[in-house]
């Protein structure tokens, strides 16, 4: 809670006058049960879900200067004076904060004062780091302000759980702190309440400034402010001292906040007011060893005795602290409550210029300027033989393009092998008698190849089995783990197993955020390939690498992984590059996703089951996810031989006609 310190001691500052802030109160009433005549919706015109649970029909709030109806929803938090909950406008279906003060608990002028002030102050404040100011009426009981809701809390709420932060996190937070007062200041107002309970934090961890009920405008250049307020360990020496204060006195509060959330509690915070006006006075304040020069250095600038040597705020943004070092350009949620894992930053030499050769496909790197580091796609090639293939006197793409178990399957194709037989490694060394099958399959992860062996398994196998076959353990299956379809504007982004991000973009050109999330890869729609890291974004490529972040963290937030099925870190990337999403689409009853080292993925929308059909360690295998979400992996020689449920098969063969229309659009080499 903020307060008046030391007013009782002091002169009143000027005299407030009420501004002529609202048109004149019009009479407005709480509503009662029973009027709401429109059904809240689930979501409002901006899409935005509305969960409606979370508002209580039977409490309804009306303003009748506008004709507006609210529903109470959850408490947000408490003040000195006010209680905050949730509002539900039934006309827009938008949720705001609403701050209700009880008329009994502002019978005092000065009370009163604090609300208009803060009214007058905040309601034509529009900046992104701000909280926007809706609306402000009073029924018999309450006066009311309507606000922009900033439903993660605030940063003391945050440190409470962190204890402290991480120096990208606080350069993040700062950033934001500095535009917002940059905004308040050119709009000659002190805010002089800057503190951790007063940087809000909305559903995009975006800080919003708070709580304008101490806040004052500058009617003149150079005018000093007389009043004593502010926050005991937040206060400027000059507040308290009583010399006249203005802006500075913000920058000062600054430095304090920017401390609190790298050391964990205020640089003058003591056991008492009086030692701690006594240490903001005599400006005594050390630092622990983990703080960082940069950090320092920046805080003792705002934390300057004299108010004039306090930085500008115009270009606080140029000190070191702020010019070097990780700028995360988003923080997940998760971070109010975990200290998030940032990379490990490398700095890139950038070329001069460079121009991309057909940019104008591409808006997005119409003008690359400074490319970290390009990249050729290097054109797909089979792996180095393996020993015993080379023994086997098997060479190149040959060996490799007929997988080891195919002899006898084509074998049993042929009818040269009796119905029956066990398959062993020893009968499929015999794979030169499948001249065929390798004509019609050009590379192990072609999707040809893929369905010519789906075809055989599914052609072969015993229908009527109704036990489970062997499972493989220990295989690493290639997957996309969590998915958001966000083609009507931008693309489709994707998170695989291995825990790398992209996004497929409308445009096709694709980005990838490796599983560390260090280092960026961009395909443009050439099929050029640029590397980058979140640490030094190219400047052309922050709008895609803007949305992938977005992808990122929409998909940390809002999805839970589609099955349980292992896959280590750093194990699958391929030969002619990392793991990626190739092609998807939908069809009424799955989507169907192709990755780039030729794995067949079909998620099922009736029962979210999904079957993952890949080439792995010389062998095709099945995965099936079931509704549990439980996965278990079949390699497809032990399906020919046992078969398996009616529920895989009927699934495979679906999954064969997708694989079909792929082949049939791209061709048999994709
Ligand atoms: N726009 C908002 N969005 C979400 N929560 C908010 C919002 N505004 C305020 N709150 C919550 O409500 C609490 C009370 O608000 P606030 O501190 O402004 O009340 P107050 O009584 O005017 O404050 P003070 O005691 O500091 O004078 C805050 O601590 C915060 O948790």
């Amino acid at each position: 809670m903020s307060v008046d310190i030391l007013s009782t001691k002091l002169p009143p500052g000027p005299t407030f006058t009420y501004p002529n802030i609202i048109a004149p109160m019009k009479e407005t009433r709480t509503a009662r049960p029973g009027i709401i005549t429109r059904r809240p919706r689930e979501s409002n015109k901006d899409g935005v879900n509305v969960n409606i649970s979370n508002f209580d029909p039977n409490y309804i709030i009306y303003d009748s200067s506008t004709d507006t109806t609210y529903l109470r929803g959850r408490l947000l938090g408490k003040g000195g004076f006010a209680r905050c909950y949730e509002l539900l406008d039934l006309n827009t279906n938008k949720v705001y904060a609403g701050k209700i003060i009880a008329k009994s608990r502002i019978a005092k002028p000065h009370q009163k004062q604090k609300i208009l002030r803060e009214v007058e102050l905040q309601k034509d404040l529009k900046h992104k780091h701000v909280v926007e100011f809706h609306s402000y009426f009073e029924d018999e009981e309450n006066v009311y302000i309507v606000l922009e809701n900033c439903n993660r809390k605030s940063l003391v709420h945050m440190l409470k759980h962190r204890k402290t932060l991480t120096e990208p996190e606080v350069r993040y937070f700062m950033t934001q702190l500095v535009e917002g007062i940059k905004y308040i200041h050119r709009s000659n107002i002190i805010h002089r309440d800057l503190k951790l309970g007063n940087m809000l934090l909305n559903d995009d961890m975006q800080l919003k400034i708070a709580d304008f009920g101490l806040a004052t405008r500058v009617e003149y250049k150079g005018e000093k402010k007389m009043t004593v307020c502010g926050t005991p360990n937040y206060i400027a020496p000059e507040v308290l001292q009583k010399r006249g204060h203005s802006y500075e006195a913000d920058v000062w509060a600054m430095g304090c906040v920017m401390y609190a959330l790298l050391v964990g509690h205020p640089p003058f915070e003591t056991a008492t007011l009086k030692e701690t006006y006594v240490r903001i006075t005599g400006n005594s304040f050390s630092f622990p060893d983990w703080v960082s020069p940069s950090s320092r250095n920046f805080i003792k600038r705002c934390l300057a005795h004299e108010p004039d040597l306090r930085p500008k705020l115009d270009e606080v943004l140029q000190d070191e602290f702020f010019s070097a070092g990780h700028m995360p350009s988003f923080l997940s949620v998760s971070c109010c409550t975990n200290a998030p894992r940032f990379p490990v930053y490398t700095k890139f030499n950038r070329p001069k210029s460079y121009v991309v050769p057909d940019a104008q496909h591409d808006p997005a790197v119409e003008r690359i300027t400074s490319p970290i580091k390009e990249l050729e796609i290097q054109p797909r090639h089979e792996p180095t033989p393996t020993k015993r293939e080379k023994s086997a006197g098997m060479s190149g793409s040959l060996g490799r393009n007929t997988p080891d178990y195919l002899a006898p399957v084509q074998s049993k194709h042929n009818g040269t092998r009796s119905s029956g037989s066990e398959i062993t490694r020893s009968d499929r060394s015999d794979r030169s008698d499948s001249p065929a099958l390798r004509e019609t399959s050009p590379k192990p992860r072609s999707a040809s190849n893929l369905l010519d062996v789906l075809s055989t398994c599914l052609d072969h196998m015993p229908k009527d089995v109704h036990h489970n076959p062997e499972t493989v353990m220990d295989l690493t299956v290639p997957w996309v783990t969590k998915w958001v379809d966000y083609s009507n504007k931008y693309g489709f982004g994707f998170q695989l197993a291995n825990d790398s991000i992209g996004v497929l973009f409308n445009d096709t050109s694709r980005i990838l955020l490796s599983p560390d999330g260090r280092s960026i890869q961009y395909f443009d729609v050439t099929g050029k390939t640029y590397a980058y890291t979140t640490d030094d974004v190219l400047d052309d490529l922050e709008k895609k690498t803007t949305l992938l972040m977005y992808f990122a963290k929409y998909m940390d937030e809002h999805l839970i992984q589609g099955g349980n099925l292992e896959c280590s870190k750093d194990s699958i990337d391929i030969a002619s590059g990392p793991l990626c999403l190739k092609k998807w689409f939908r069809t009424t009853k799955a989507i169907v996703l192709y990755l780039s080292d030729g794995t067949l993925q079909v998620n099922f929308f009736d029962d979210h089951t999904k079957i993952i059909l890949s080439y792995q360690r010389n062998d095709y295998f099945v995965t099936f996810i079931d509704e549990e979400r439980s996965a278990n992996t079949y390699s497809m020689v032990h399906l020919i031989q046992d078969g398996c449920q009616k529920g895989i098969i009927d699934r495979m063969v679906f999954a064969k006609s997708m694989l079909q229309n792929i082949v049939d659009i791209e061709g048999a080499y994709i």
